[in-house]
Formats: structure tokens, C-alpha cells, sequence
């Protein structure tokens, strides 16, 4: 589908009504990541959102201690019910769990082709390598086909999409866009592609090119959920009616602004504070590498 550009890119559509966001993913207790990021995320940034739970979590700001799937027709029931009744403007994806559940998102997605599909690849940490290979199968396989978007950090990315790549010479952006975009998926937000010192750079990148390129400074600090704020911060601007190029920016200064003010609540790791964020557009990182062309996000299964 095609999203219009939009003059104010927070607006709700109409200005009536928030967009609604749709998005699978599992609990997290601490409130870190999963659809506790998805929900304040969505919230703060004007849209409302529907989370469908795809797995709970066992972790705390250190460590994932356990993760538990829940059924795929569980996973389907949800997701069904909300779409038969609300709005939905675009779906994310963060942790489903495993192939049944990967399954249950991608034939709810593949019914839905008309809505965005915005797709987090999670480092993950807490599944053995034997679930990690079923994980990174079931994406490519099911999901990508299916995608608009794929969100990841460089070295994720790498790791799943272009495992025998030569280990002296990290892939760009456009490699790990291509290896997408064989799978169906055409745009990759690669974050923290390598880069000297303490700047951290994040591409917005189809197969035939780098679109964006975001430098930003790394902020001092070990955090979670940066993954899952990011992709839902995006997909809520998606759904609010921003173009492509417009959410990037704003997705990233609005995940730059919540680790600013991160807050050191546990143990472990910081938290993204998300509640905190500045009236969109103020601290919006320059995009002067941006194309001003809109981009397409149709999901087409007819490449398949
Ligand atoms: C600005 C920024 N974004 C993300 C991270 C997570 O690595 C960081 N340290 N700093």
C-alpha cells in the first residue's frame, strides 16, 4: 500500500481519531521492551494501541530468565477479534515466540495485505542456537515475504540474513537490504552500522540504495528495548500517515529523546523513558540525505 505523505506528520488521520497499531508481541515484566515498549510507544506518539500478546517474558532489567509461547490460535483469535472491530492502520511484529506463532502472524498479515507491515528482528538472547536457526528460517520464509519494513541492528541482521558473508569486511546496508528484498521485504533500518568513535549511524536502505543516512551520537550506557521502541515508534508514525522518509527521522529522534532520559530503575540495564518526548519536529535529526520521494510500501505476495 501506498501511505501519503503527510504535512503534519503527528496528526492523527482526520484529526479525529488516533491510528490505531497493531502488534504481536510477547511481555516483558520489567516494562523494557515487548508490549510494554509497543503500548507507551504507540500511546505517547498519538496513535492507540492494540496489543496482541504472542508470548510472555520471565526477565528483569539484567537478564531474560524464561520465555513461555502462548498457542498459535491463541495468537490468531487475538489478532482477529481487533481487526474485525478496529481501525488498524499498520501491524508490527516484534517476538512471536516461534514458527507456529511466526505462522499465525503471517497468514493474519497475508489476510491484511493492504496494512503495513513493520518488522523487528530482536537479538535474542534467551532462545538456544537451534531455536535461533527455527527463528531466523520461519522469518525469512513466512514473514519477509510479507513485510514493508524490516527493522534490526547491523550486527542482527548480519548474523540471519547474510551468515557467510566474509567476516573481514562487514555487509552494508544494501547487501542486508538485498538479502531482504530476495526474501520480499524492500526497505531495512539498519542501526549501528559500524562506525568509528562514539557515533552510531542508521541507514534506511533498499537494495539499490542507502535513502537515508542518520548519524547519531551513542549515548554512554547499556540499554534494552531500544529495539522494540524504535520499530514502534516507526509504525505508529506509519499508521499516523507519515511517509517512509518522514517516520525514519522521527522515529529515531523520538527513541534518542527516551534514552536521554533513561531511567536506571533496576539492577541491570537503563530503560527508555518513553513518556518522555518533546513536540514532534524539535529535536528531529537533520535528514539531509533523505530522497523527498514517497516510498511505496506495498506488500505484494505477487512476488512470490
Ligand atoms: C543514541 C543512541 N541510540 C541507541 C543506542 C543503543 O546502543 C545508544 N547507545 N545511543
Amino acid at each position: 500500500m501506498n501511505l501519503p505523505p503527510s504535512e503534519t506528520p503527528l496528526a492523527a488521520p482526520g484529526g479525529l481519531q488516533p491510528a490505531c497499531v497493531l502488534s504481536f508481541n510477547a511481555n516483558d515484566p520489567c516494562g523494557a521492551g515487548g508490549l510494554a515498549a509497543d503500548i507507551t510507544t504507540i500511546a505517547t506518539i498519538g496513535g492507540y494501541p492494540a496489543p496482541v500478546a504472542t508470548g510472555i517474558l520471565v526477565r528483569d532489567s539484567s537478564a531474560v530468565l524464561a520465555h513461555h509461547a502462548l498457542s498459535a490460535e491463541l495468537v490468531a483469535e487475538q489478532a482477529a477479534a481487533v481487526l474485525e472491530d478496529l481501525p488498524v492502520r499498520a501491524i508490527k511484529l516484534g517476538f512471536a515466540a516461534n514458527t507456529d506463532n511466526l505462522a499465525a502472524v503471517a497468514a493474519i498479515a497475508s489476510d491484511y495485505d493492504s496494512l503495513p507491515l513493520i518488522v523487528h528482528m530482536p537479538d535474542l538472547p534467551w532462545c538456544t542456537s537451534e531455536e535461533i536457526d527455527d527463528y531466523h528460517d520461519a522469518m525469512s520464509e513466512l514473514v519477509l515475504p510479507l513485510a514493508s519494513v524490516l527493522v534490526g541492528n547491523h550486527s542482527t541482521l548480519w548474523r540471519w540474513l547474510l551468515p557467510q558473508h566474509d567476516s573481514a569486511r562487514s555487509p552494508s546496508a544494501r547487501d542486508l537490504a538485498a538479502a531482504a528484498q530476495q526474501h520480499g521485504t524492500p526497505y531495512v533500518l539498519v542501526t549501528g552500522m559500524p562506525q568509528p568513535d562514539a557515533v552510531l549511524d542508521n541507514q534506511l536502505a533498499s537494495a539499490e540504495t542507502v535513502i537515508a543516512s542518520h548519524k547519531v551520537a551513542r549515548l554512554p550506557g547499556r540499554f534494552i528495548g531500544c529495539g522494540d521502541t524504535l520499530s514502534a515508534a516507526l509504525c505508529a508514525l506509519l499508521a499516523s500517515g507519515c511517509s517512509l522518509e518522514q517516520a525514519v527521522p522521527e522515529a529515531l529522534a523520538y527513541l534518542d529523546a527516551s534514552l536521554g532520559a533513561a531511567l536506571h530503575l533496576g539492577m541491570g540495564h537503563a530503560i527508555p523513558d518513553r513518556m518522555y518526548w518533546a513536540e514532534p519536529g524539535d529535536d528531529a535529526p537533520d535528514d539531509d540525505t533523505s530522497s523527498s520521494a514517497s516510498l511505496d510500501l506495498t506488500r505484494d505476495d505477487t512476488t512470490h
